[in-house]
């Protein structure tokens, strides 16, 4: 592999020169693959048993595992199940380091395409509100979808601009993740193509996108909030000066150590200002570890929380047929937060905030639609459920050729000994939901998703 001249220079003026020699032998070496299991869904202990390709536990993340590059665990029905996400080690760090407890008011502000933020709502387990956001309108359809998969029913999926966020959001969030744009020096290695976008930027264009982003962040940060900065990137100028800027421009900030693993390398401060605090922030290079290049930094902002009067949404009236339908579902859904627009049902999360002029794309759980009297129930709206928490479940093994044929969009035909109730079915690969279908006599018609079919 061919790295940009300048780009290497940089890095001589980074790395002693055996540390660039390790480096650079670093290229030699196969890049590592990774998976993170839905703790949403089950506990890795659970995965362990039933994994069904060879893993490994990756040393500094309690739910991530090291896959073969021969494996293909994006086509299998438990990925389609939610199960796990696929990420590179070294990017599963900044979410694992963000201390977020049930109940959190979290905010994903580079969210796409939900690498961190799917973690950051497994970790919420369902209380508190992550609002996941991405400037970028496309690649926030893919956030969503990978928040929809795995089950999530407490985030807005917004694509806004920060300074949109910050005019609704001020000293809102007790936690806030800021993975940011960046020049992707540390994925040269996973994708050769991220040299092109490096050649044709430099690091100062992301720089500026960095200072802009880390300025609204700190205006929605409440007193006593977390904060973590994160970039696939080595040059200082991203990393430990964005943070040093940070901490110029709000006093009240100071830098966290997070619990330390072997590999890590602290921050420099002679890299930035000389701001020894700086040594808190974590380089994960990919000579000293199985991962790529990574940096990040936790912060602190001083104080304690004063929560701000809030709008309550108001209660919606609810048709027969969703209410007969919801008698059934055992799953416990905060009905005075539940919004009925344009035939569509949501239940909200506990935000509260007057979201006008937003770009919202999804406000918490799409339960489904109401229809000319009856109501369909969503795609979202199974991947949310647990097996028992829906009465008339379809329970197939992984092994059973029924699957991928559900997964590919076809009817299912039901064996003598299948007792299944007329109507709405959930369909399961062995205890855990794929999605709905329709059972009428000896079968079941598809209802699965189009856009999400087995290809
Ligand atoms: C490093 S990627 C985020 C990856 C993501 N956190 C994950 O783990 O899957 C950075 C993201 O920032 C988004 N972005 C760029 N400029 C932005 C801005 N001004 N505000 C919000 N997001 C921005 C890009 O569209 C891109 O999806």
């Amino acid at each position: 592999m061919e790295l940009p001249v300048s780009f290497l220079e940089n890095m001589k003026k980074l790395l002693s020169p055996e540390e660039f020699n390790a480096y650079l032998d670093s290229y030699s070496e196969e890049r590592v693959y990774g998976l993170r299991v839905n703790t949403n869904k089950l506990t890795p202990e659970e995965f362990e048993k039933i994994c069904p390709f060879e893993i490994k536990k990756i040393p500094w993340i309690d739910n991530g595992y090291y896959y073969s590059g021969k494996d293909k665990p994006a086509k299998d029905p438990y990925y389609y199940a939610g199960l796990y996400y696929l990420q590179e080690p070294s990017a599963m760090t900044p979410a694992h380091v963000l201390p977020i407890e049930p109940g959190d008011r979290v905010l994903d502000i580079c969210a796409a395409p939900g690498g961190k933020s799917t973690e950051l709502a497994a970790k919420l387990k369902g209380k508190g509100v992550l609002v996941s956001n991405d400037i970028s309108n496309s690649r926030a359809k893919a956030l969503l979808k990978n928040l929809e998969l795995f089950g999530i029913s407490n985030a807005y999926v917004i694509s806004e601009a920060p300074y949109k966020l910050a005019e609704h959001f001020e000293s809102y969030f007790d936690k806030i993740l800021i993975d940011a744009p960046c020049s992707g020096e540390g994925m040269f290695r996973k994708e050769p193509s991220v040299m092109k976008s490096w050649v044709e930027h430099g690091n100062d264009y992301f720089v500026k996108l960095q200072q802009e982003i880390t300025s609204y962040a700190l205006k929605m940060l409440r007193p006593g909030g977390m904060l973590l900065y994160s970039t696939c990137t080595f040059s200082p100028l991203e990393d430990e000066q964005i943070v040093s800027r940070m901490l110029k421009e709000d006093p009240d900030l100071e830098l966290v150590e997070p619990e330390w693993y072997e590999g890590f390398d602290h921050g420099h401060p002679e890299w930035s200002d000389n701001n020894q605090e700086l040594t808190k922030c974590v380089r994960i290079w990919p000579h000293r570890m199985k991962g790529e290049g990574h940096f990040l930094a936790l912060l602190k902002k001083k104080g304690e929380s004063s929560r701000l009067k809030e709008r309550q949404t108001e209660k919606a009236k609810m048709p027969q047929e969703l209410f007969d339908f919801l008698q059934t579902v055992k799953k416990p859904l905060a009905l005075d937060r539940l919004e009925i627009r344009q035939e569509k049902v949501f239940v909200h999360p506990d935000c509260r905030r007057d979201l006008k002029g937003l770009r919202i794309m999804r406000s918490g759980l799409l339960l489904g639609e109401c229809l000319k009297n009856r109501f369909e129930p969503s795609q979202a709206l199974a991947m949310a459920l647990r097996a028992d928490e829906y009465p008339n479940v379809l329970y197939l093994s992984r092994e059973d050729d029924r699957v991928i044929r559900y997964l590919k969009g076809e009817t299912i035909d039901l064996k003598d000994e299948e007792s299944v109730e007329k109507g709405w079915v959930l369909i399961c690969v062995d205890n855990y939901p794929l999605g709905f279908g329709k059972a009428a006599g000896g079968s079941v018609k598809n209802k699965y998703l189009a856009g999400w079919r087995w290809m």
